[in-house]
């Protein structure tokens, strides 16, 4: 629906890449727009695509930016793709960004972290250099996902004031890349597995733009046909099915294509996509994988790292993932924000299950809202979800944040759960029409039917919250033993937490409960005995407390600890260069209590 699609070489498409040095102009006054920058800037500087821009800079008005900016570069278009469909892929242009090609402007988004394609067939000059200009913004509002707010201050600078704990990155941060693809072309396709003895049975729908018929051929990992159909929609079987398991993957090969039924030779399109067989679901308290119950192991993650900020960064990526294998992880969330593409497939390849997170964070008015323990519900000033902008604009983005997230992510194995807020202040009434909304339209647009859920935040705990019956898992982010009661208060800590997850168990007693963030800020090298908060021996004992806990209900089936790493975040009183609550530093390097939980889930089963 959104061209979506992830790039792919075939036989029919070409791909061409566009990273690299662009030119780059901040723009304060917003003059860009009237003084004809769509045709080129007129004092930039060089900035490489992808990354953020902040962490380039040396000086603070640059790295702190808050407004409209602009890249621009040269882009050759070769005259052979003059019969075919051209356009820009952007993977992400965080928050919002307008396309200009040749001055015309050819593309709008809102939204940082989901793809869109800028079509540019009409406006190219084939056989030769275009101008491609982008302008962006990166102001947070009410309004925006994620949300917070822009102060200006008194000398008309604006400054971002976040509704989140996480640094707000922005720019081109992921590949852009010019990707061509026939007039008659594959939109979109979706799978549906579920299992007959040793067989899968997969229904799958073609969407294309044409008349012409389609076939979906599925190989396995050695190249071998195992199921062949024919036409825009079917049911495929796939004899002695191969599933994809939690650290055990097998992917089949789904290639679709557009066939000239008066030529059998002849491939109008060709797409592929490499799709794992599985099926997910709830049963009571058990979340189930191919119908057997598992237990998740994991974190909360951020794509963060030095200097690169939120730019896509495979490196770091694949360090990433070698280091949840390490320690023993079956899954991650992509917190708070959709991951890159290239991520879920890595998931997909590598067995770990992922809840997919929409940029929905920060819908909680409240600055420092990891501090905000106390109960949301009192608040006295006007609760987010009583701003009359959120029950109209915010939604209305969020609902396409939401179709986004599922028509890029939909076929993935490795994605398991939607989550759709993050600590959302789901304790006013205000709050429960809005989620409804929400939860409607995913449960609408997955093929799958996933699970759908929110974290939710210990100021709406137990009690509290109005909207957790929309849940098909209860996810709680729990800060017991830091926020809440740190220190030598620990154990009473875990007494309270015990306290509200009995509360929840007797609101949700046939629903599963996953922990999706828990921990406490960590000095990478600071030791005391005994042990001090913010002391790595005081991490090891903060998540043996909790695990404790998460051994003493079975309706617990998961834990996912916060955060894999440390990361950049806003500078204030309660941050040191950052969020320490990572288990291994922000160069990836492991804490000491990195070594206790890959002491713990090495031990423990993926599947109860
Ligand atoms: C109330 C807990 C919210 N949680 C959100 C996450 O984004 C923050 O980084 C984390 C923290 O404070 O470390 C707390």
């Amino acid at each position: 629906m959104f061209d979506s699609l992830y790039p792919r070489l075939t036989a029919t498409r070409r791909i061409q890449n566009m990273c690299g040095t662009w030119r780059f102009q901040f723009d304060p006054r917003s003059e860009g727009v009237y003084e004809g920058w769509e045709h080129g800037l007129p004092d930039p500087i060089d900035v490489p695509v992808p990354s953020s821009f902040a962490d380039l800079f040396t000086d603070k008005a640059s790295r702190e930016y808050t407004g409209d900016f602009w890249y621009e570069t040269d882009l050759f278009v070769p005259g052979e793709w003059r019969d075919a469909n051209v356009g820009i892929r952007f993977d992400a242009a965080t928050h919002r960004a307008t396309v200009y090609v040749n001055g015309v402007e050819v593309a709008r988004h809102e939204g940082g972290f989901t793809p869109f394609v800028a079509p540019i067939n009409d406006v190219v000059n084939w056989n030769g250099v275009n101008t491609v200009v982008v302008k962006m913004n990166n102001e947070l509002g009410l309004d925006t996902l994620p949300a917070g707010e822009t102060k200006i201050l008194s000398d008309g600078t604006k400054v971002c004031a976040p509704y989140f704990d996480f640094y707000n990155y922005s720019g081109l941060q992921r590949p852009v890349r010019l990707v061509v693809s026939p007039r008659e072309r594959i939109e979109d396709f979706a799978v549906v597995s579920r299992f007959d003895g040793d067989d899968a049975l997969v229904d799958y729908t073609v969407d294309t733009n044409g008349d012409h018929d389609v076939e979906i051929v599925v190989t396995d990992e050695d190249g071998m046909d195992v199921a062949r159909g024919r036409g825009k929609a079917g049911t495929l079987r796939i004899e002695n099915v191969i599933p994809w398991q939690l650290r055990n993957a097998y992917l089949y090969t789904f290639t679709v294509r557009i066939v000239d039924d008066a030529d059998d030779d002849r491939v109008i399109d060709e797409y592929y996509d490499e799709i794992g067989i599985r099926t997910i679901a709830v049963d009571g308290t058990r979340l189930l994988l191919n119908g057997r119950p598992i237990y998740l192991k994991g974190f909360g993650r951020h794509e963060d790292s030095d200097i690169h900020g939120r730019g896509f960064d495979p490196v770091m990526n694949k360090r990433d993932f070698e280091n949840l294998k390490w320690i023993g992880a079956n899954s991650f969330r992509t917190s708070h924000y959709p991951y890159a593409e290239e991520q879920l497939y890595e998931a997909d390849r590598e067995g770990f299950l992922v809840i997919d997170e929409v940029a929905a964070v920060g819908m909680m008015k409240s600055l420092v809202n990891f501090l905000d323990a106390t109960d949301a519900s009192k608040t006295k000033e006007v609760t987010f979800f009583d701003e009359p902008v959120v029950q109209t604009d915010t939604l209305a983005a969020h609902l396409q944040a939401v179709r986004e997230l599922i028509d890029r992510d939909k076929r993935h194995a490795c994605v398991g759960i939607w989550s759709l807020f993050n600590e959302p202040d789901s304790a006013s009434d205000a709050a429960v029409p809005y989620f409804r909304k929400v939860f409607d339209l995913a449960l609408d647009l997955d093929p799958q039917k996933r699970p759908r859920s929110y974290t939710n935040v210990t100021a709406c705990g137990a009690g509290k919250d109005k909207c957790h019956d929309l849940c098909d898992v209860i996810m709680l982010n729990r800060y017991n033993g830091w926020y809440v009661e740190g220190g030598v208060l620990i154990h009473e800590a875990a007494r309270h937490q015990r306290e509200e997850l009995e509360l929840w168990h007797e609101l949700e007693p046939n629903k599963p409960f996953l922990f999706t963030e828990y921990g406490g800020d960590t000095m990478a090298g600071v030791h005391k005995l005994p042990s001090v908060m913010w002391s790595e021996e005081y991490q090891v004992e903060n998540l043996t407390e909790m695990a404790t806990l998460f051994d003493a209900f079975d309706w617990i089936v998961g834990e996912q600890a916060w955060n894999l790493n440390d990361f950049q975040t806003t500078e204030g009183i309660m941050r040191v260069n950052g969020n320490k609550k990572g288990l291994f530093t922000r160069d990836r390097q492991p804490k000491m209590a990195a070594y206790y939980l890959r002491d713990r889930w090495t031990a423990m089963p993926d599947y109860l």
